[in-house]
């Protein structure tokens, strides 16, 4: 009797998902009148009707079941929900339906937001106009102009105030912005480095207008950093100590000027001297140039890159577990406790993005990788770097850390992944913060759904 019943109750959700796949609403909703319970059972490869609708398209099956109460979360085991596999056959009317349904709820599994995002440090508000950096007339009119920009630099640092919210914690950081005559002293100082950083693409006039938009420079000055700072009529203004967590927290527009800012600035502190003779430079094109003061230099003939500002490229790589379903993350011992992020590595010379990643991954855990991606990029101004971000497919599985650069590398599955990064629970790891590239390519995993 019991096995008849079971096997009557496994025909119902046979019947069941079969309705729901089929977009048969009014046996769906009949079934579901008798035995409630049905909503949430699971076939095959754990799909539930939810999917199976949203698969094949059935936008008004998946909106009873989910007036029914169904939850839209449950994953199969590939660990996708309903929304992956609308989003993933096209269905744009079933996946905005299942993404509108989370409203008010916690959110657990990817959204929409999980394409591309904006890359933190990439947003140009500045026009860089490099046409205009060996106008000496026009760069000396724009850097007395009333409306040029200024932003201030110690160490590598820009001057910023840190607003508080009522309970202490910090809420904004923002650039100490300056005007020609607040610092004008400091360009007559021999040391003080100016770089021009372009117009300001938002305050653009129209075409027909003579009106220029303001001009950004900045400076980097070696005065003592406690009198730099009383220049500012803020109060709470600083240069934060720490880059890699403080500078993450400016808008996107200002982290994006000071990507470039401080980027050419990190070159200018390690290239005061000429890299082929040893003599002294001179600051030339605004800020984008140290030529050689020494006329019989090599670097005065034919094409001599140091005397640009450098960019070093750097490959940064999730790496696919060749069952889809696994990624590839590692920590180094400087990492906040229970941080994990995508494996990285300087490119070499003569080398191109793919073997680098290939190379790096070996390297650092011994994992082999076949297929590369190229995925997405971001300026890393700590000092100059290019992050190019790549998904790899892993050919081999086991894990052996070179333990001088990573102290452990794991293989996460996908779900645990999720859970990291949508603050699940209890996550069993932490994922770098939203601003890093590592960050984006996790998200950009998750959002894909490969195994479909
Ligand atoms: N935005 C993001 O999401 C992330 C950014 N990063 C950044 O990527 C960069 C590279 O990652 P990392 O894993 O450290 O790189 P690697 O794995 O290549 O290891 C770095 C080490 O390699 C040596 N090295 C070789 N070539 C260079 C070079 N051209 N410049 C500097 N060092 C070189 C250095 O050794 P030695 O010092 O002994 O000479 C350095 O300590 C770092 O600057 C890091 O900040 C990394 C991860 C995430
Ligand atoms: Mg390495
Ligand atoms: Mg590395
Ligand atoms: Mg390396
Ligand atoms: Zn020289």
């Amino acid at each position: 009797m019991t096995s008849l019943q079971l096997t009557a109750k496994e025909e119902m959700v046979e019947r069941f998902l079969d309705a729901a796949s089929r977009g048969d609403l009014s046996q769906v909703s009949t079934l579901l009148t008798h035995a409630p319970s049905l909503i949430n059972q699971a076939g095959y490869s754990g799909w539930t009707a939810l999917m199976l609708a949203a698969r094949n398209g059935h936008y008004s099956v998946v909106e009873a079941l989910l007036s029914y109460g169904c939850d839209r979360f449950s994953v199969n085991s590939s660990c996708q929900t309903a929304y992956d596999i609308a989003k993933f056959w096209g269905h744009g009317h079933v996946s905005n339906l299942l993404q509108g349904a989370g409203a008010g709820g916690g959110r657990v599994l990817p959204g929409p937001e999980l394409g591309l995002q904006e890359m933190y440090f990439s947003r140009e508000t500045l026009d860089r106009l490099s046409g205009r950096r060996t106008d000496r007339a026009w760069l000396d009119a724009r850097q007395k102009d009333g409306n040029s920009v200024y932003i201030l630099f110690s160490n590598l640092s820009p001057m910023v105030v840190s607003s508080q919210e009522d309970d202490g914690t910090e809420a904004e950081t923002k650039l100490c912005r300056f005007r020609y005559e607040d610092v004008k002293d400091l360009l007559q100082k021999p040391s003080t480095v100016l770089v021009f950083l372009g117009v300001d693409r938002r305050k653009a006039p129209p075409p027909s207008s003579s009106v220029e938009p303001p001009a950004w420079f900045a400076i980097s000055s070696d005065e003592d950093a406690a009198e730099l700072l009383k220049r500012c009529r803020q109060t709470n203004c600083c240069f934060p100590t720490r880059p890699n967590r403080d500078l993450l927290k400016l808008s996107e527009e200002e982290a994006g000027t000071v990507a470039q800012a401080r980027s050419v600035l990190a070159w200018h502190s390690r290239y005061s001297f000429c890299p082929t003779c040893g003599s002294r430079t001179r600051v030339e094109e605004a800020g984008y140039k140290r030529s050689c003061l020494d006329q019989d230099c090599r670097s005065q003939k034919g094409v001599h890159n140091t005397c640009y500002p450098r960019v070093d490229p750097v490959v940064i790589m999730l790496v696919i577990h060749p069952d889809g379903n696994q990624c590839l993350l590692g920590r180094k011992k400087v990492f906040p406790v229970g941080l994990f992020s995508c494996l990285a590595g300087f490119i070499e010379p003569g080398e191109t993005v793919e073997a680098a990643v290939r190379r790096e991954v070996e390297e650092e855990s011994g994992v082999k990788v076949g297929a590369v991606q190229y995925v997405t990029c971001q300026p890393w101004p700590m000092p100059s770097n290019l992050m190019m971000g790549c998904l790899a497919v892993a050919v081999s599985t086991d894990i052996k850390v070179d333990e001088n650069e990573i102290e452990e590398a794991r293989w996460f599955p996908r779900q645990q992944v999720i859970d990291a990064v949508f603050r699940g629970s209890s996550p069993a790891f932490i994922v770098p913060p939203r601003q890093t590239i590592a960050h984006q390519l996790i998200r950009h995993w998750i959002g894909m759904t490969s195994n479909l």
